[in-house]
């Protein structure tokens, strides 16, 4: 298997119940897996263990043999070699698209070369800031960025909610186009049914912290 999750819980300082129960999840390279569910149900909690942005109360993961975190191990965010996206693009605002995508180039060694399939899309735009550009072109840059030091795993959380209808449908299909050239093993947070159809290859369902319902044919 070339990611699995087992065991994996957690609760915030305040909270009085565990945000995150029992998560488990085995994934395949190049697998789109899709975690739905309703606002709170601990989406995004899910995603900020897996990036190492929270510390977990239990649980183990590891990815194409490297442990990232157990019982004895916490390996620190920027050397788990996992990439982000979020619902508000997220660039720096004061770098051009250009500088934007280089910057998450730094960690990549010099022989290593970044992925081809991210560059015609941002061309044109390359020279322009943040701010000259539409939602849906941000968040193309952010996925490009996030797509182009090749993580093992590409964490998405609620990517298109800023986004309206039409340009959600277009860069749905841009983003699962990407996916499949890449063969990027992904983890998609939303609360949206349709994104989990029409992008993922197995579906996990959250409610209160708790997986209630796995595998693609409950949401069709
Ligand atoms: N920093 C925090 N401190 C305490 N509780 C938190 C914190 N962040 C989130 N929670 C709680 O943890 C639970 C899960 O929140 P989380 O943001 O993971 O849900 P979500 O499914 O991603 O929701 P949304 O779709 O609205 O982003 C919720 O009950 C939330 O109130």
């Amino acid at each position: 298997m070339f990611a699995e999750i087992r065991g994996l819980s957690f609760r915030y300082k305040n909270s009085s119940v565990d945000n995150v129960k029992d998560f488990n999840l085995e994934m395949n390279q190049g697998e789109v897996t899709c975690i739905l569910g309703e606002s709170g149900s601990g989406k995004s909690t899910v995603l900020r263990l897996l990036a190492g942005l929270e510390f977990p109360l239990n649980g183990q993961m590891q990815i194409n043999g490297k442990i990232l975190f157990n019982e004895d191990k916490f390996v620190l965010p920027e050397k788990r070699g996992i990439g982000m996206v979020f619902q508000d693009y997220a660039l720096f605002p004061h770098m051009t698209v250009e500088e934007n995508i280089r910057f998450g180039l730094t960690n990549l060694s010099k022989q290593e070369k970044p992925n081809e399939s991210v560059k015609c899309w941002n061309l044109y735009n390359a020279k322009r800031y943040p701010y000259e550009l539409s939602g849906g072109q941000q968040q193309r840059v952010a996925i490009a960025r996030a797509v182009a030091p090749k993580p093992s795993i590409l964490l998405l959380d609620e990517p298109f909610s800023n986004l309206d209808a039409h340009l959600r449908q277009s860069i749905r299909e841009e983003l699962n186009g990407i996916l499949k050239d890449t063969g990027m093993t992904s983890i998609f947070v939303t609360h949206d049914r349709e994104d989990a159809k029409s992008i993922a290859d197995q579906v996990v369902i959250l409610d209160k912290g708790e997986t209630i319902g796995k595998g693609k044919a409950i949401i069709i």
